[in-house]
């Protein structure tokens, strides 16, 4: 049976005055049914992209200039607009970043929920208005605030109701990009626990997308790290604890709550790359404490390194001594210049 998600060597351009950015530059990964992956990178390194190519909503500037998205076997880019618009929340969902969630400020929550409903389905009125109270249960918001409209709630109740929106289909693969923006702490951790719970009750399918590799640590059976439009280690849990490149080290470094080490936190040197001009070799060796001049020449592909764990690093086989060094602030304290 097909997977539910397959991505093939991915290339995504947004033209700009300057040049093409190359925002997703030969991306590849499977989701399976039920899986729950976390894409995480830092800020700019292409992971919103892939979730707007993957609904089909890439603004006018962007376009896949190369590779497959293949969802159920059927490859999405080669989809018409009105093709991707029937496939666009009845089989693939996003929920979006709360800062910016897509309700209409002059209906109730209630009529948006139905209308969805009423586009794609030919329920009836009753069974609408129990689906509808069903999705409100589901997402933890009382039914009597059903006919509130969304300025009405909290934000973090209109997030609740943005992933009631979201389910509103029953789709097969849900994509949450960044989806506890702008909400404060508690309310982002009540927010993950209810994706988790529709991902763990209802073996939904979901893509996770965020800067916070705690989040993923602790929400997520597989993780993809993204830095400059590639991916440089992919895998399970294994990814965080027994991390193979120096860019996944440095990530786990930099956050707070990672591990129980009482540690201070150590960030890495510089800034992601130029996406206009990316640099030769690998697009990490410019801020990696072990790059050497090979690392700037010659970009390493990304290559099998535990079973079902690849990572792309020249010196993959030098990891055990790079955690250990990679825990030492001085490590990470010059910047790196390769001869
Ligand atoms: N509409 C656009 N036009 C031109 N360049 C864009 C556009 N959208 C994104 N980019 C560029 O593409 C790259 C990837 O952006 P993207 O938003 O996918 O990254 P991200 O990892 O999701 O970052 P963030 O966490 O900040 O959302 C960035 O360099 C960004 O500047």
């Amino acid at each position: 049976m097909a997977s539910v998600l397959e991505i093939e060597d991915l290339h995504i351009r947004y033209k700009t005055k300057n040049g093409d950015a190359r925002a997703v530059d030969g991306i590849s990964f499977t989701l399976e049914a039920g899986e729950y992956l976390g894409l995480v990178g830092e800020s700019g390194c292409g992971k919103s992209t892939i979730a707007k190519a993957i609904m089909g909503i890439l603004p006018p500037n962007g376009r896949v200039a190369e590779g497959t998205i293949r969802f159920k076997g059927t490859n999405l880019v080669r989809l018409s607009q009105s093709e991707m618009r029937h496939t666009r929340w009845r089989d693939i969902s996003l929920i979006p970043q709360s800062a910016m969630n897509g309700f209409d400020p002059v209906y109730t929550v209630k009529r948006q929920l139905d209308e969805a409903i009423t586009a794609h389905t030919k329920m009836s009125v009753g069974e609408r208005q129990a689906r509808i109270e069903q999705l409100f249960s589901m997402v933890g918001l009382e039914a009597q605030r059903l006919d509130d409209y969304p300025h009405q709630f909290s934000g973090g109740m209109r997030q609740r109701a943005m992933i009631a929106m979201a389910m509103v289909l029953d789709p097969t693969l849900v994509v949450a990009d960044e989806p506890t923006t702008g909400l404060d702490v508690i309310v982002q951790d009540q927010i993950l626990q209810r994706i988790k719970e529709i991902h763990d009750r209802l073996g939904k399918t979901m893509l996770l997308i965020t800067h916070d590799m705690a989040v993923v640590a602790e929400n997520c059976d597989k993780i993809a790290v993204m830095y400059g439009g590639r991916i440089m280690e992919y895998g399970g849990e294994d990814v965080f604890r027994q991390a193979y490149h120096p860019y996944t080290l440095g990530l786990c470094n930099a956050f707070p709550d990672f591990d129980q080490r009482g540690r201070d936190l150590i960030s890495i040197p510089g800034v992601p790359p130029s996406l206009l001009d990316p640099p030769k070799g690998c697009r990490f060796h410019e801020r990696c404490p072990f790059a050497t001049a090979y690392c700037a020449r010659v970009e390493p592909p990304l290559l099998e390194v535990a079973p079902g764990h690849v990572a792309a690093c020249h010196y993959a086989d030098r990891a055990a001594e790079f955690r250990i060094q990679a825990q030492d602030p001085d490590t990470w304290r010059p910047a790196v210049a390769v001869a």
